[in-house]
């Protein structure tokens, strides 16, 4: 069982969503400011719908936290949705009128799949949850897992490297680097790069079109030794890639170089190993991505995750009516264009919920000093292997 465990619940349209994530040392600063900057960020992004002109997302702290710490105990999280009020008829728990009836699944969504599979007909019972909505909630609990990381010298973040075919030239970008996309609309590092996309993303929108893109999420400062290769679900990049599988329309991740070694002999892939005294063991070069035999190597994690162009299209394939069994054609919903920048800030939660957790395995301790003590003594006895 894992040690730093979280769920959420909540539809898209519905009151709002919950979560709770267990496990959290005590002592880990936690704000609603904190947790508000990244719900922030998770809603930015340049073809983004209208939804996110609804929502100003905002946490509430129903436990494990108080005066600005965590106690060790869960902590419990609330964000409303702010849209609910135009859908309470159609979402009330109780009785209600589902005056808007969904009848015409989507290809590429989960709405045909999911009727079939918990046998609903309005599969607005679907889409409620499948509803990348959710993410919201990772997120505010992936800030939670940020403020531990940073407080033990790890910081997490991502960017964009492609919208469409649209590719920014990729380069091994440092920390600080990675903070100066923050301001671009797109998230991408590279401004020359930010024109072509958003005019990409421009036309997409005029074609009734969607698009999807790669991003990448690096982690900085990682002690050696997280993950194992003693058994199959303790590899590290494999809880990563399920991790960041599991959120909606991602449909492949790389590590370090990823797909590209496939290509090249083995002198061109492997880094050479190094030795200094003041520093111990490195690597001359990260193209493992910061991750050897399932364990972290002390080099930047790297990992790249590729997005599918969004399902909700304007311009629609063919589909048929699961009531009428008609096909149809035309279907108006209002509807993200593109959701890459956004989705790197979901990645970025992924990936700092997979961190904490191994933390938690490797070095265990119930306050933050505790285990602020035992990665200390652990990294000095690295330093000196
Ligand atoms: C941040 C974010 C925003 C999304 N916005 C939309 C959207 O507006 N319209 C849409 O059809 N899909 C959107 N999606 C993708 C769907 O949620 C996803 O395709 C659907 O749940 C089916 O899952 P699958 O693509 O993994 O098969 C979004 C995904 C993310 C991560
Ligand atoms: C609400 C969010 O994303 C939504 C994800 C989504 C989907 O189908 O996944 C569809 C859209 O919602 P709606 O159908 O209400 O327009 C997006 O806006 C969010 O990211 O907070």
């Amino acid at each position: 069982m894992a040690l730093w465990r979280f769920m959420t619940a909540g539809e898209s349209h519905g009151p709002g969503l919950v979560g709770i994530v267990d496990g959290v040392p005590s002592q880990v600063p936690v704000t609603s400011e904190l947790i508000n900057q990244d719900l922030a960020r998770r809603q930015k992004g340049y073809g983004r719908g209208g939804r996110m002109a609804i929502e100003k997302d905002q946490v509430e702290f129903f436990g494990g936290v108080r005066h600005g710490k965590t106690l060790g105990s869960p902590v419990a999280l609330l964000v409303k949705n702010r849209d609910f009020v135009n859908w309470q008829e159609s979402m009330a728990p109780d009785e209600g009128k589902p005056d808007r009836i969904v009848t015409r699944p989507r290809p590429g969504h989960a709405d045909l799949v999911g009727g079939i599979k918990y046998q609903h007909r309005d599969l607005r019972n679907v889409l409620e949850r499948a509803s990348a909505r959710e993410t919201t909630m990772r997120v505010a609990l992936g800030a939670v897992a940020r403020s531990f990381l940073h407080e033990l010298g790890i910081e997490v973040r991502g960017h964009v490297i492609s919208i469409g075919d649209v590719h920014a030239p990729y380069k091994d970008y440092t920390l600080e680097e990675i903070l100066a996309s923050e301001n671009s609309p797109v998230r991408v590092v590279d401004p020359a790069s930010e024109k072509a996309m958003t005019d990409a993303i421009d036309r997409a929108k005029e074609a009734g079109d969607t698009l999807g893109g790669i991003f990448e999420v690096k982690a900085f400062g990682l002690p050696v030794g997280l993950g194992s290769y003693v058994q199959w679900n303790r590899r590290i990049e494999g809880q990563l890639a399920q991790a960041l599988l599991s959120i909606p329309a991602m449909k492949a991740v790389e590590v370090g170089t990823g797909m590209a070694q496939a290509d090249v002999p083995g002198s061109a892939v492997h880094d050479a190993i190094w030795w200094d005294k003041e520093k111990g063991f490195s690597r001359l070069s990260n193209r493992a991505g910061g991750i050897e035999g399932g364990i972290t190597t002390g080099m930047p994690l790297v990992v790249r995750i590729a997005m599918k162009p969004l399902s909700t299209l304007l311009s629609p394939l063919g589909s048929f009516d699961i009531e009428s069994k008609e096909p149809f054609l035309a279907q108006v919903e209002r509807s993200d264009v593109t959701a890459v920048p956004p989705a790197v800030v979901v990645g970025e939660a992924m990936v700092m919920h997979v961190l904490a957790n191994a933390i938690l395995e490797k070095f265990g301790g119930d306050s933050l000093p505790e285990v602020q003590e035992r990665i200390q003594a652990w990294e000095r006895y690295v330093r000196e292997y």
